[in-house]
């Protein structure tokens, strides 16, 4: 999916929401267990129930492999339910020397190899330009690139300074060389807000996935404020606070609550 084609959804549904599918068995309702595929049939009607308000859905990788073989099969049939219309998020976190990266860019681009077919994957930095540049020979795939990270570890290493400025925003200024912004999209947490319009200042046309609203306490109203740009750039993700809004039968209907609420408040800053 190219930037003009997410930005033609993002009006089209006046949101910029991402439905991170965080799917935790232990947290499926209990009438779902005896399905035989009880994941993809939680996450089949949590995209069903979500999909009028969501351009973007974002499986967290970890939720899957955990379940083994299984898993794989929960995420292949999940890609399947979501709309076409959607930008799709592999969120793995993957980076190698670049000969393994180019099989982790095949896990997630290439359909003849995996059975799997992402627009995006999210990627570690820190091994530097030939850990990245794997994902980006798929034509209009997308790399979405840790930046300023939501938990209270992201002041460990990415906020010590390096030179004159912080160890983040070089990996921002760094990486705009690899790939533009039709291409690589950068994470930064909703718990950073206050950091957001210094970042606009080095890369004011970007797209930045921005999780960390609901279930870790970032303000969306803060993040949309620093935020925003001229073409939207921003997905906000949730997850717990969509998934897990109630742990009963109606769990799909509640899941369409709170993704409303977020879009109805997205529409008002659009
Ligand atoms: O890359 C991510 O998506 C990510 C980066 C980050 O800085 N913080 C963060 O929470 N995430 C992911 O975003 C999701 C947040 O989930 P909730 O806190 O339940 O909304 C999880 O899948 C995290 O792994």
């Amino acid at each position: 999916m190219t930037a003009k084609e997410l930005y033609h959804t993002i009006l089209s549904k006046k949101s910029y929401l991402c439905v991170g599918l965080d799917t935790d068995i232990r947290r499926i309702p209990a009438h779902l267990r005896a399905e035989p595929d009880p994941v993809a049939a939680f996450n089949r009607q949590i995209i069903e129930a979500t999909a009028e308000y969501a351009v973007a859905y974002k499986p967290n990788i970890a939720f899957y492999e955990a379940q083994g073989p299984r898993g794989w099969e929960s995420l292949q049939r999940t890609l399947e339910y979501i709309p076409k219309n959607c930008f799709t998020i592999a969120d793995a976190k993957r980076g190698d020397i670049g000969n393994t990266s180019g099989l982790y860019a095949r896990t997630f681009f290439d359909p003849a190899s995996s059975g799997l077919e992402f627009d995006s994957v999210t990627v570690a930095p820190y091994m530097g330009r030939d850990s990245v540049e794997p994902f980006l020979e798929f034509a209009d795939k997308w790399v979405i690139l840790l930046a300023l990270t939501s938990n209270a570890g992201s002041s460990d290493f990415q906020q010590l300074p390096v030179s004159d400025e912080k160890l983040y925003e070089k990996v921002i200024r760094t990486s705009q060389t690899w790939a533009g912004a039709d291409r690589m999209m950068y994470v930064v947490g909703a718990t950073r807000a206050d950091e957001l319009a210094h970042i606009r200042t080095i890369i004011p046309d970007h797209f930045l996935l921005v999780p960390g609203v609901g279930a870790q306490g970032g303000s969306l109203a803060e993040v949309s404020r620093y935020g925003l740009n001229s073409q939207c750039g921003l997905l906000v993700n949730a997850s717990r606070s969509i998934l897990y809004a109630s742990g009963n039968t109606d769990f799909a209907l509640r899941a369409a609550d709170e993704a409303r609420t977020l879009q109805q408040e997205m529409a008002s800053f659009l």
